[in-house]
């Protein structure tokens, strides 16, 4: 449960939490949540994961009562973002879910969407989401679901991505943010002013267009938050 709820008129719903622990629960909670009503609507659960610390905080997803409850074989899952590496190299964001998540759960194997680690990264995103990388002309990519880059800011190099429209086309994203390094990128990303240095703020895009957004905060990263913070 969220230590406390905001609503931005132009962000989204911000659910800060106590700490990772309080975080991690709320968000299996949430997933949980919009999984059932996604089988209930459409019969399946289309989730797109991305690599980082975000694996470790779905942990809970594979602790009762989830394991039991959610209805895994209608999960379908994909990677919003994945770096260009064989699926078992330790680079790989499809080995860090399989390993933290989707081994632990009984999500059926044909449900993986993962790339194919023999093409190029050109080859692979043919079939295959998020690197939006600052100024990069990937984020003018408008008439592609997935896309590709070779000229990462961060290694490895080559990497598959969503496109801005197919993250904006969700009926939920959830944005999941912690600790203090990421404080003042966070709070310009959500209270900047949208000037010149905006474009260098990609998170600022994802701009569901029907969709619902949710941002993940524990204290630290929404410690600079006037809305959440007043002084
Ligand atoms: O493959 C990657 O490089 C990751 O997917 C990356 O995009 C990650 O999601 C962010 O760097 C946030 O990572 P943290 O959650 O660890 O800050």
């Amino acid at each position: 449960m969220a230590l406390s709820r905001v609503v931005d008129k132009d962000r989204g719903e911000l659910r800060i939490h106590e700490n990772l622990e309080e975080l991690s629960t709320d968000l299996a909670d949430y997933i949980a949540e919009i999984s059932e009503t996604s089988v209930k609507e459409r019969g399946v659960f289309s989730v797109a994961l991305s690599g980082g610390s975000l694996i470790h905080l779905m942990r809970k997803l594979c602790d009762a009562p989830y394991n039991r409850t959610v209805d895994w074989a209608k999960w379908h899952v994909f990677w919003a973002d994945e770096r260009v590496v064989a699926k078992n190299h330790s680079d790989s964001n499809f080995k860090l879910a399989k390993d933290g998540l989707l081994s632990k759960v009984p999500v059926l194997p044909s449900h993986l969407h993962s790339i194919n680690d023999a093409a190029s990264a050109e080859e692979a995103a043919n079939g295959h989401i998020a690197f939006l990388f600052p100024n990069h002309p990937v984020l003018d990519t408008t008439d592609e679901w997935v896309t590709f880059i070779a000229d990462s800011p961060m290694p490895p190099p080559e990497r598959i991505t969503f496109t801005l429209p197919v993250i904006n086309s969700a009926s939920n994203v959830a944005v999941v943010v912690t600790g203090e390094s990421k404080a003042g990128p966070l709070h310009s990303v959500i209270e900047g002013s949208g000037g010149p240095s905006s474009c260098l703020l990609t998170a600022r895009m994802v701009q569901p267009v029907t969709g619902k957004l949710v941002w993940f905060l524990d204290k630290e990263a929404a410690s600079e938050l006037n809305s959440v913070n007043p002084s």
